[in-house]
């Protein structure tokens, strides 16, 4: 069965205009637990993600559930993963699950299948993905992505300080960052008003190397997390992003969530870092 849903590009621009440009993250960090008063255990994540997807999920265009937070509370963290996810779809966000996924074909299948199916229990919008067992060992999620209207955010420059050692390494010229750019450009040509297939790209780098012909011009969300509590602000994604950054999610997740546990509180700091972007780049 496909679907005739509207595809994700087409979504995440209809929700971007109406609600903002932040990607909220929703990252269960033990310290954040205890800051809100709450037990690092099974029932404290619970409550913990469930009242930031009641608050976010109804405010932010999109959220970015943080898989690994969920995970490390084994079969009870995934049940809880499951019922956060169906509550951001309730409020109106489209859920992007950050799971950065990536293997052999086959196993890439299996994936697609978990996250991207709209008949699995752990089906969202959108997922992270690795190209960095080749880009081509994406495309079992590109096909069931096109399939049932979902998307997929590809790693090409992330935030954390070691991304460069992989990811500015050079062949035949050009960057490894330049070819997943390249590879997603392609999967969007044509695509409106927004194509599927998104990239990462850090609020936290230093610059775009246009001389490794690194240009953002995907067609695409670009996906730049590192707001906030990384360092990033809404000037430097101005700066990094340029002529394309009308197509930036800002991320940030400790920073939002800091603002809790009251969820009009968490509603309203989104609010602020919506109003912040849109300010600085109108
Ligand atoms: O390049 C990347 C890719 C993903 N992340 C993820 O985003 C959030 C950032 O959390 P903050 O609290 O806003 O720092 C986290 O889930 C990372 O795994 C990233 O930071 N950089």
């Amino acid at each position: 069965m496909t679907t005739t849903a509207p595809a994700f590009g087409t979504r995440l621009a209809a929700a971007v205009a109406d609600r903002g440009p932040l990607c909220a993250g929703i990252d269960p960090h033990p310290r954040l637990l205890e800051s809100w008063g709450l037990d690092v255990t099974p029932a404290g994540l619970e409550r913990f993600a469930r009242t930031a997807a009641e608050a976010l999920g109804s405010t932010c265009a999109v959220v970015k559930p943080q898989s690994a937070f969920f995970e490390r509370f084994g079969s009870a963290g995934v049940a809880t993963l499951e019922r956060t996810i169906a509550d951001l779809r309730a409020g109106g966000a489209q859920v992007l699950l950050d799971v950065k996924r990536g293997d052999i074909g086959s196993t890439s299948q299996a994936y697609a299948d978990a996250y991207l199916d709209p008949s699995s229990p752990l089906a969202c919008d959108a997922i992270t993905a690795s190209p960095y067992l080749g880009f081509g060992s994406l495309r079992p999620m590109v096909e069931t992505a096109e399939r049932f209207g979902a998307g997929l955010f590809v790693l090409a420059l992330t935030s954390n300080p070691e991304a460069a050692t992989v990811q500015a390494a050079q062949r035949r010229g050009r960057s490894v960052a330049a070819e997943v750019l390249d590879e997603l450009r392609v999967l969007n040509a044509g695509a409106e008003p927004l194509g599927s297939f998104g990239a990462v790209v850090g609020a936290t780098i230093a610059g775009v190397d246009a001389a490794a012909g690194e240009s953002l011009a995907i067609n695409g969300p670009l996906l730049a997390p590192g707001v906030g509590a990384q360092g990033g602000t809404a000037a430097d994604v101005q700066r990094i992003f340029g002529d394309e950054v009308g197509h930036v999610l800002p991320s940030s997740s400790r920073e939002v969530l800091a603002a809790g546990p009251d969820p009009r509180a968490l509603a309203d700091a989104a609010r602020r870092f919506n109003d912040t972007f849109r300010a600085a780049w109108s």
